[in-house]
């Protein structure tokens, strides 16, 4: 009698893609007890992503492709590891997993990549691992995991409060087109934080009444209206630390972007453009000014982490 070999087990994989994202509006408040600013924010997600690879394995690892791949650390402070980790300790599971990002979005640049993967790690391992979790419970441990991961979990378009991991969705008509001015340095977004309380020790609370004017233009999809309400309370604390930032603030305001603002905590540059075809515009006149690492352009709003492809 001949035996068979027995056929490999066939691998296991689930392929997750979430956006990165920009503060249309950022109003930081006063310190709290907990070392973490109050803050209102409306938050757009945009169409430059983070794809994670899942794939069942021994042990949990990480590997990391694409551009800045090098500044990611691979250990288990990476926030993709510790998402898979928490997901794991909370669903009481044992698995292993090997983990791949890919990077589209800028590293500590303010679009918050690192959020990103945290929640394209926490729905590829959820999947992966059927844990039966329910979506209010993947965005309690993304709230966990960092102010901004609950936001990459949920995309489109909301106002975040608290530390910004409270989120309202907002209404939003059609498409923004951006220009994103990149740079191969980071800002750490607690130095900026840091930086903004030396400048503004004594911040009021920030209220979402200063937004009405942003949240009017969301609605009625007017992208010259949104521009004039464009507004980051940290900008000026990110160019305290990074004055070259003036450079590409004042190519895109030249070049007619509708608006421009330092993303989140910077050092990345949004413009807004009137159309697609504007948005490269802009793009173009960032690097012929030279003064971007790197030029991306983006739509938003768009969906959040979602499952692009899952296979057995
Ligand atoms: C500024 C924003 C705007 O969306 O994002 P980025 O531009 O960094 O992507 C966020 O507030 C960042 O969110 P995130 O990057 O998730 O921050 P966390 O990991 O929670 O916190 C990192 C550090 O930032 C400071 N921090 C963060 C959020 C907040 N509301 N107040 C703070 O003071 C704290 O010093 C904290 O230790
Ligand atoms: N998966 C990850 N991707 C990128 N950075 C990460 C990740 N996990 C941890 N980090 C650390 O977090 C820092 C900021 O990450 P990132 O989310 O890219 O920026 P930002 O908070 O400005 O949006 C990085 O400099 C890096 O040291």
């Amino acid at each position: 009698m001949t035996l068979t070999p027995v056929a490999p087990l066939p691998e296991r994989e689930v392929r997750v893609r979430a956006p990165g994202k920009v503060n249309l509006s950022l109003r930081v408040g006063p310190r709290e007890d907990d070392g973490y600013h109050a803050v209102s924010t409306v938050f757009q997600a945009v169409s430059v992503f983070e794809e994670v690879v899942a794939t069942a394995a021994d042990r949990r690892v990480l590997t990391v492709s694409g551009p800045q791949a090098e500044l990611v650390p691979t250990d288990d402070t990476n926030l993709a590891l510790r998402a898979a980790s928490l997901l794991a300790e909370r669903a009481g599971i044992d698995d292993g997993v090997h983990l791949h990002l890919h990077k589209g979005v800028p590293v500590a640049g303010g679009m918050a990549g690192g959020s990103a993967d945290a929640a394209a790690a926490l729905v590829a391992c959820d999947a992966l691992w059927s844990t039966g979790l329910s979506r209010e419970d993947l965005l309690q441990l993304a709230a966990e995991l960092g102010s901004d991961v609950p936001f990459s979990l949920a995309g489109h378009t909301a106002v975040g409060s608290g530390r910004g991991h409270l989120l309202t969705p907002a209404l939003s008509r059609g498409e923004f087109h951006w220009a994103f001015a990149v740079q191969d340095r980071g800002l750490s977004t607690a130095a900026v934080y840091a930086a903004f309380d030396e400048l503004h020790g004594s911040a009021l609370i920030p209220s979402q009444d200063d937004d009405v004017p942003l949240m009017q233009a969301l609605r009625a999809g007017d992208p010259r209206a949104l521009g004039a309400a464009l507004h980051n309370d940290l900008q000026m604390a990110a160019l305290e630390l990074d004055p070259g930032l003036a450079e590409p603030l004042a190519v895109a305001q030249d070049a007619g972007a509708l608006g421009v603002v330092v993303s989140g905590s910077g050092p990345t540059v949004a413009a807004l453009g009137r159309s697609r075809q504007h948005a490269l515009v802009l793009a173009a006149a960032f690097t012929a000014a030279g003064v971007a690492d790197r030029v991306l352009t983006a739509a938003g709003p768009v969906a959040g982490a979602r499952v692009v492809s899952s296979a057995d």
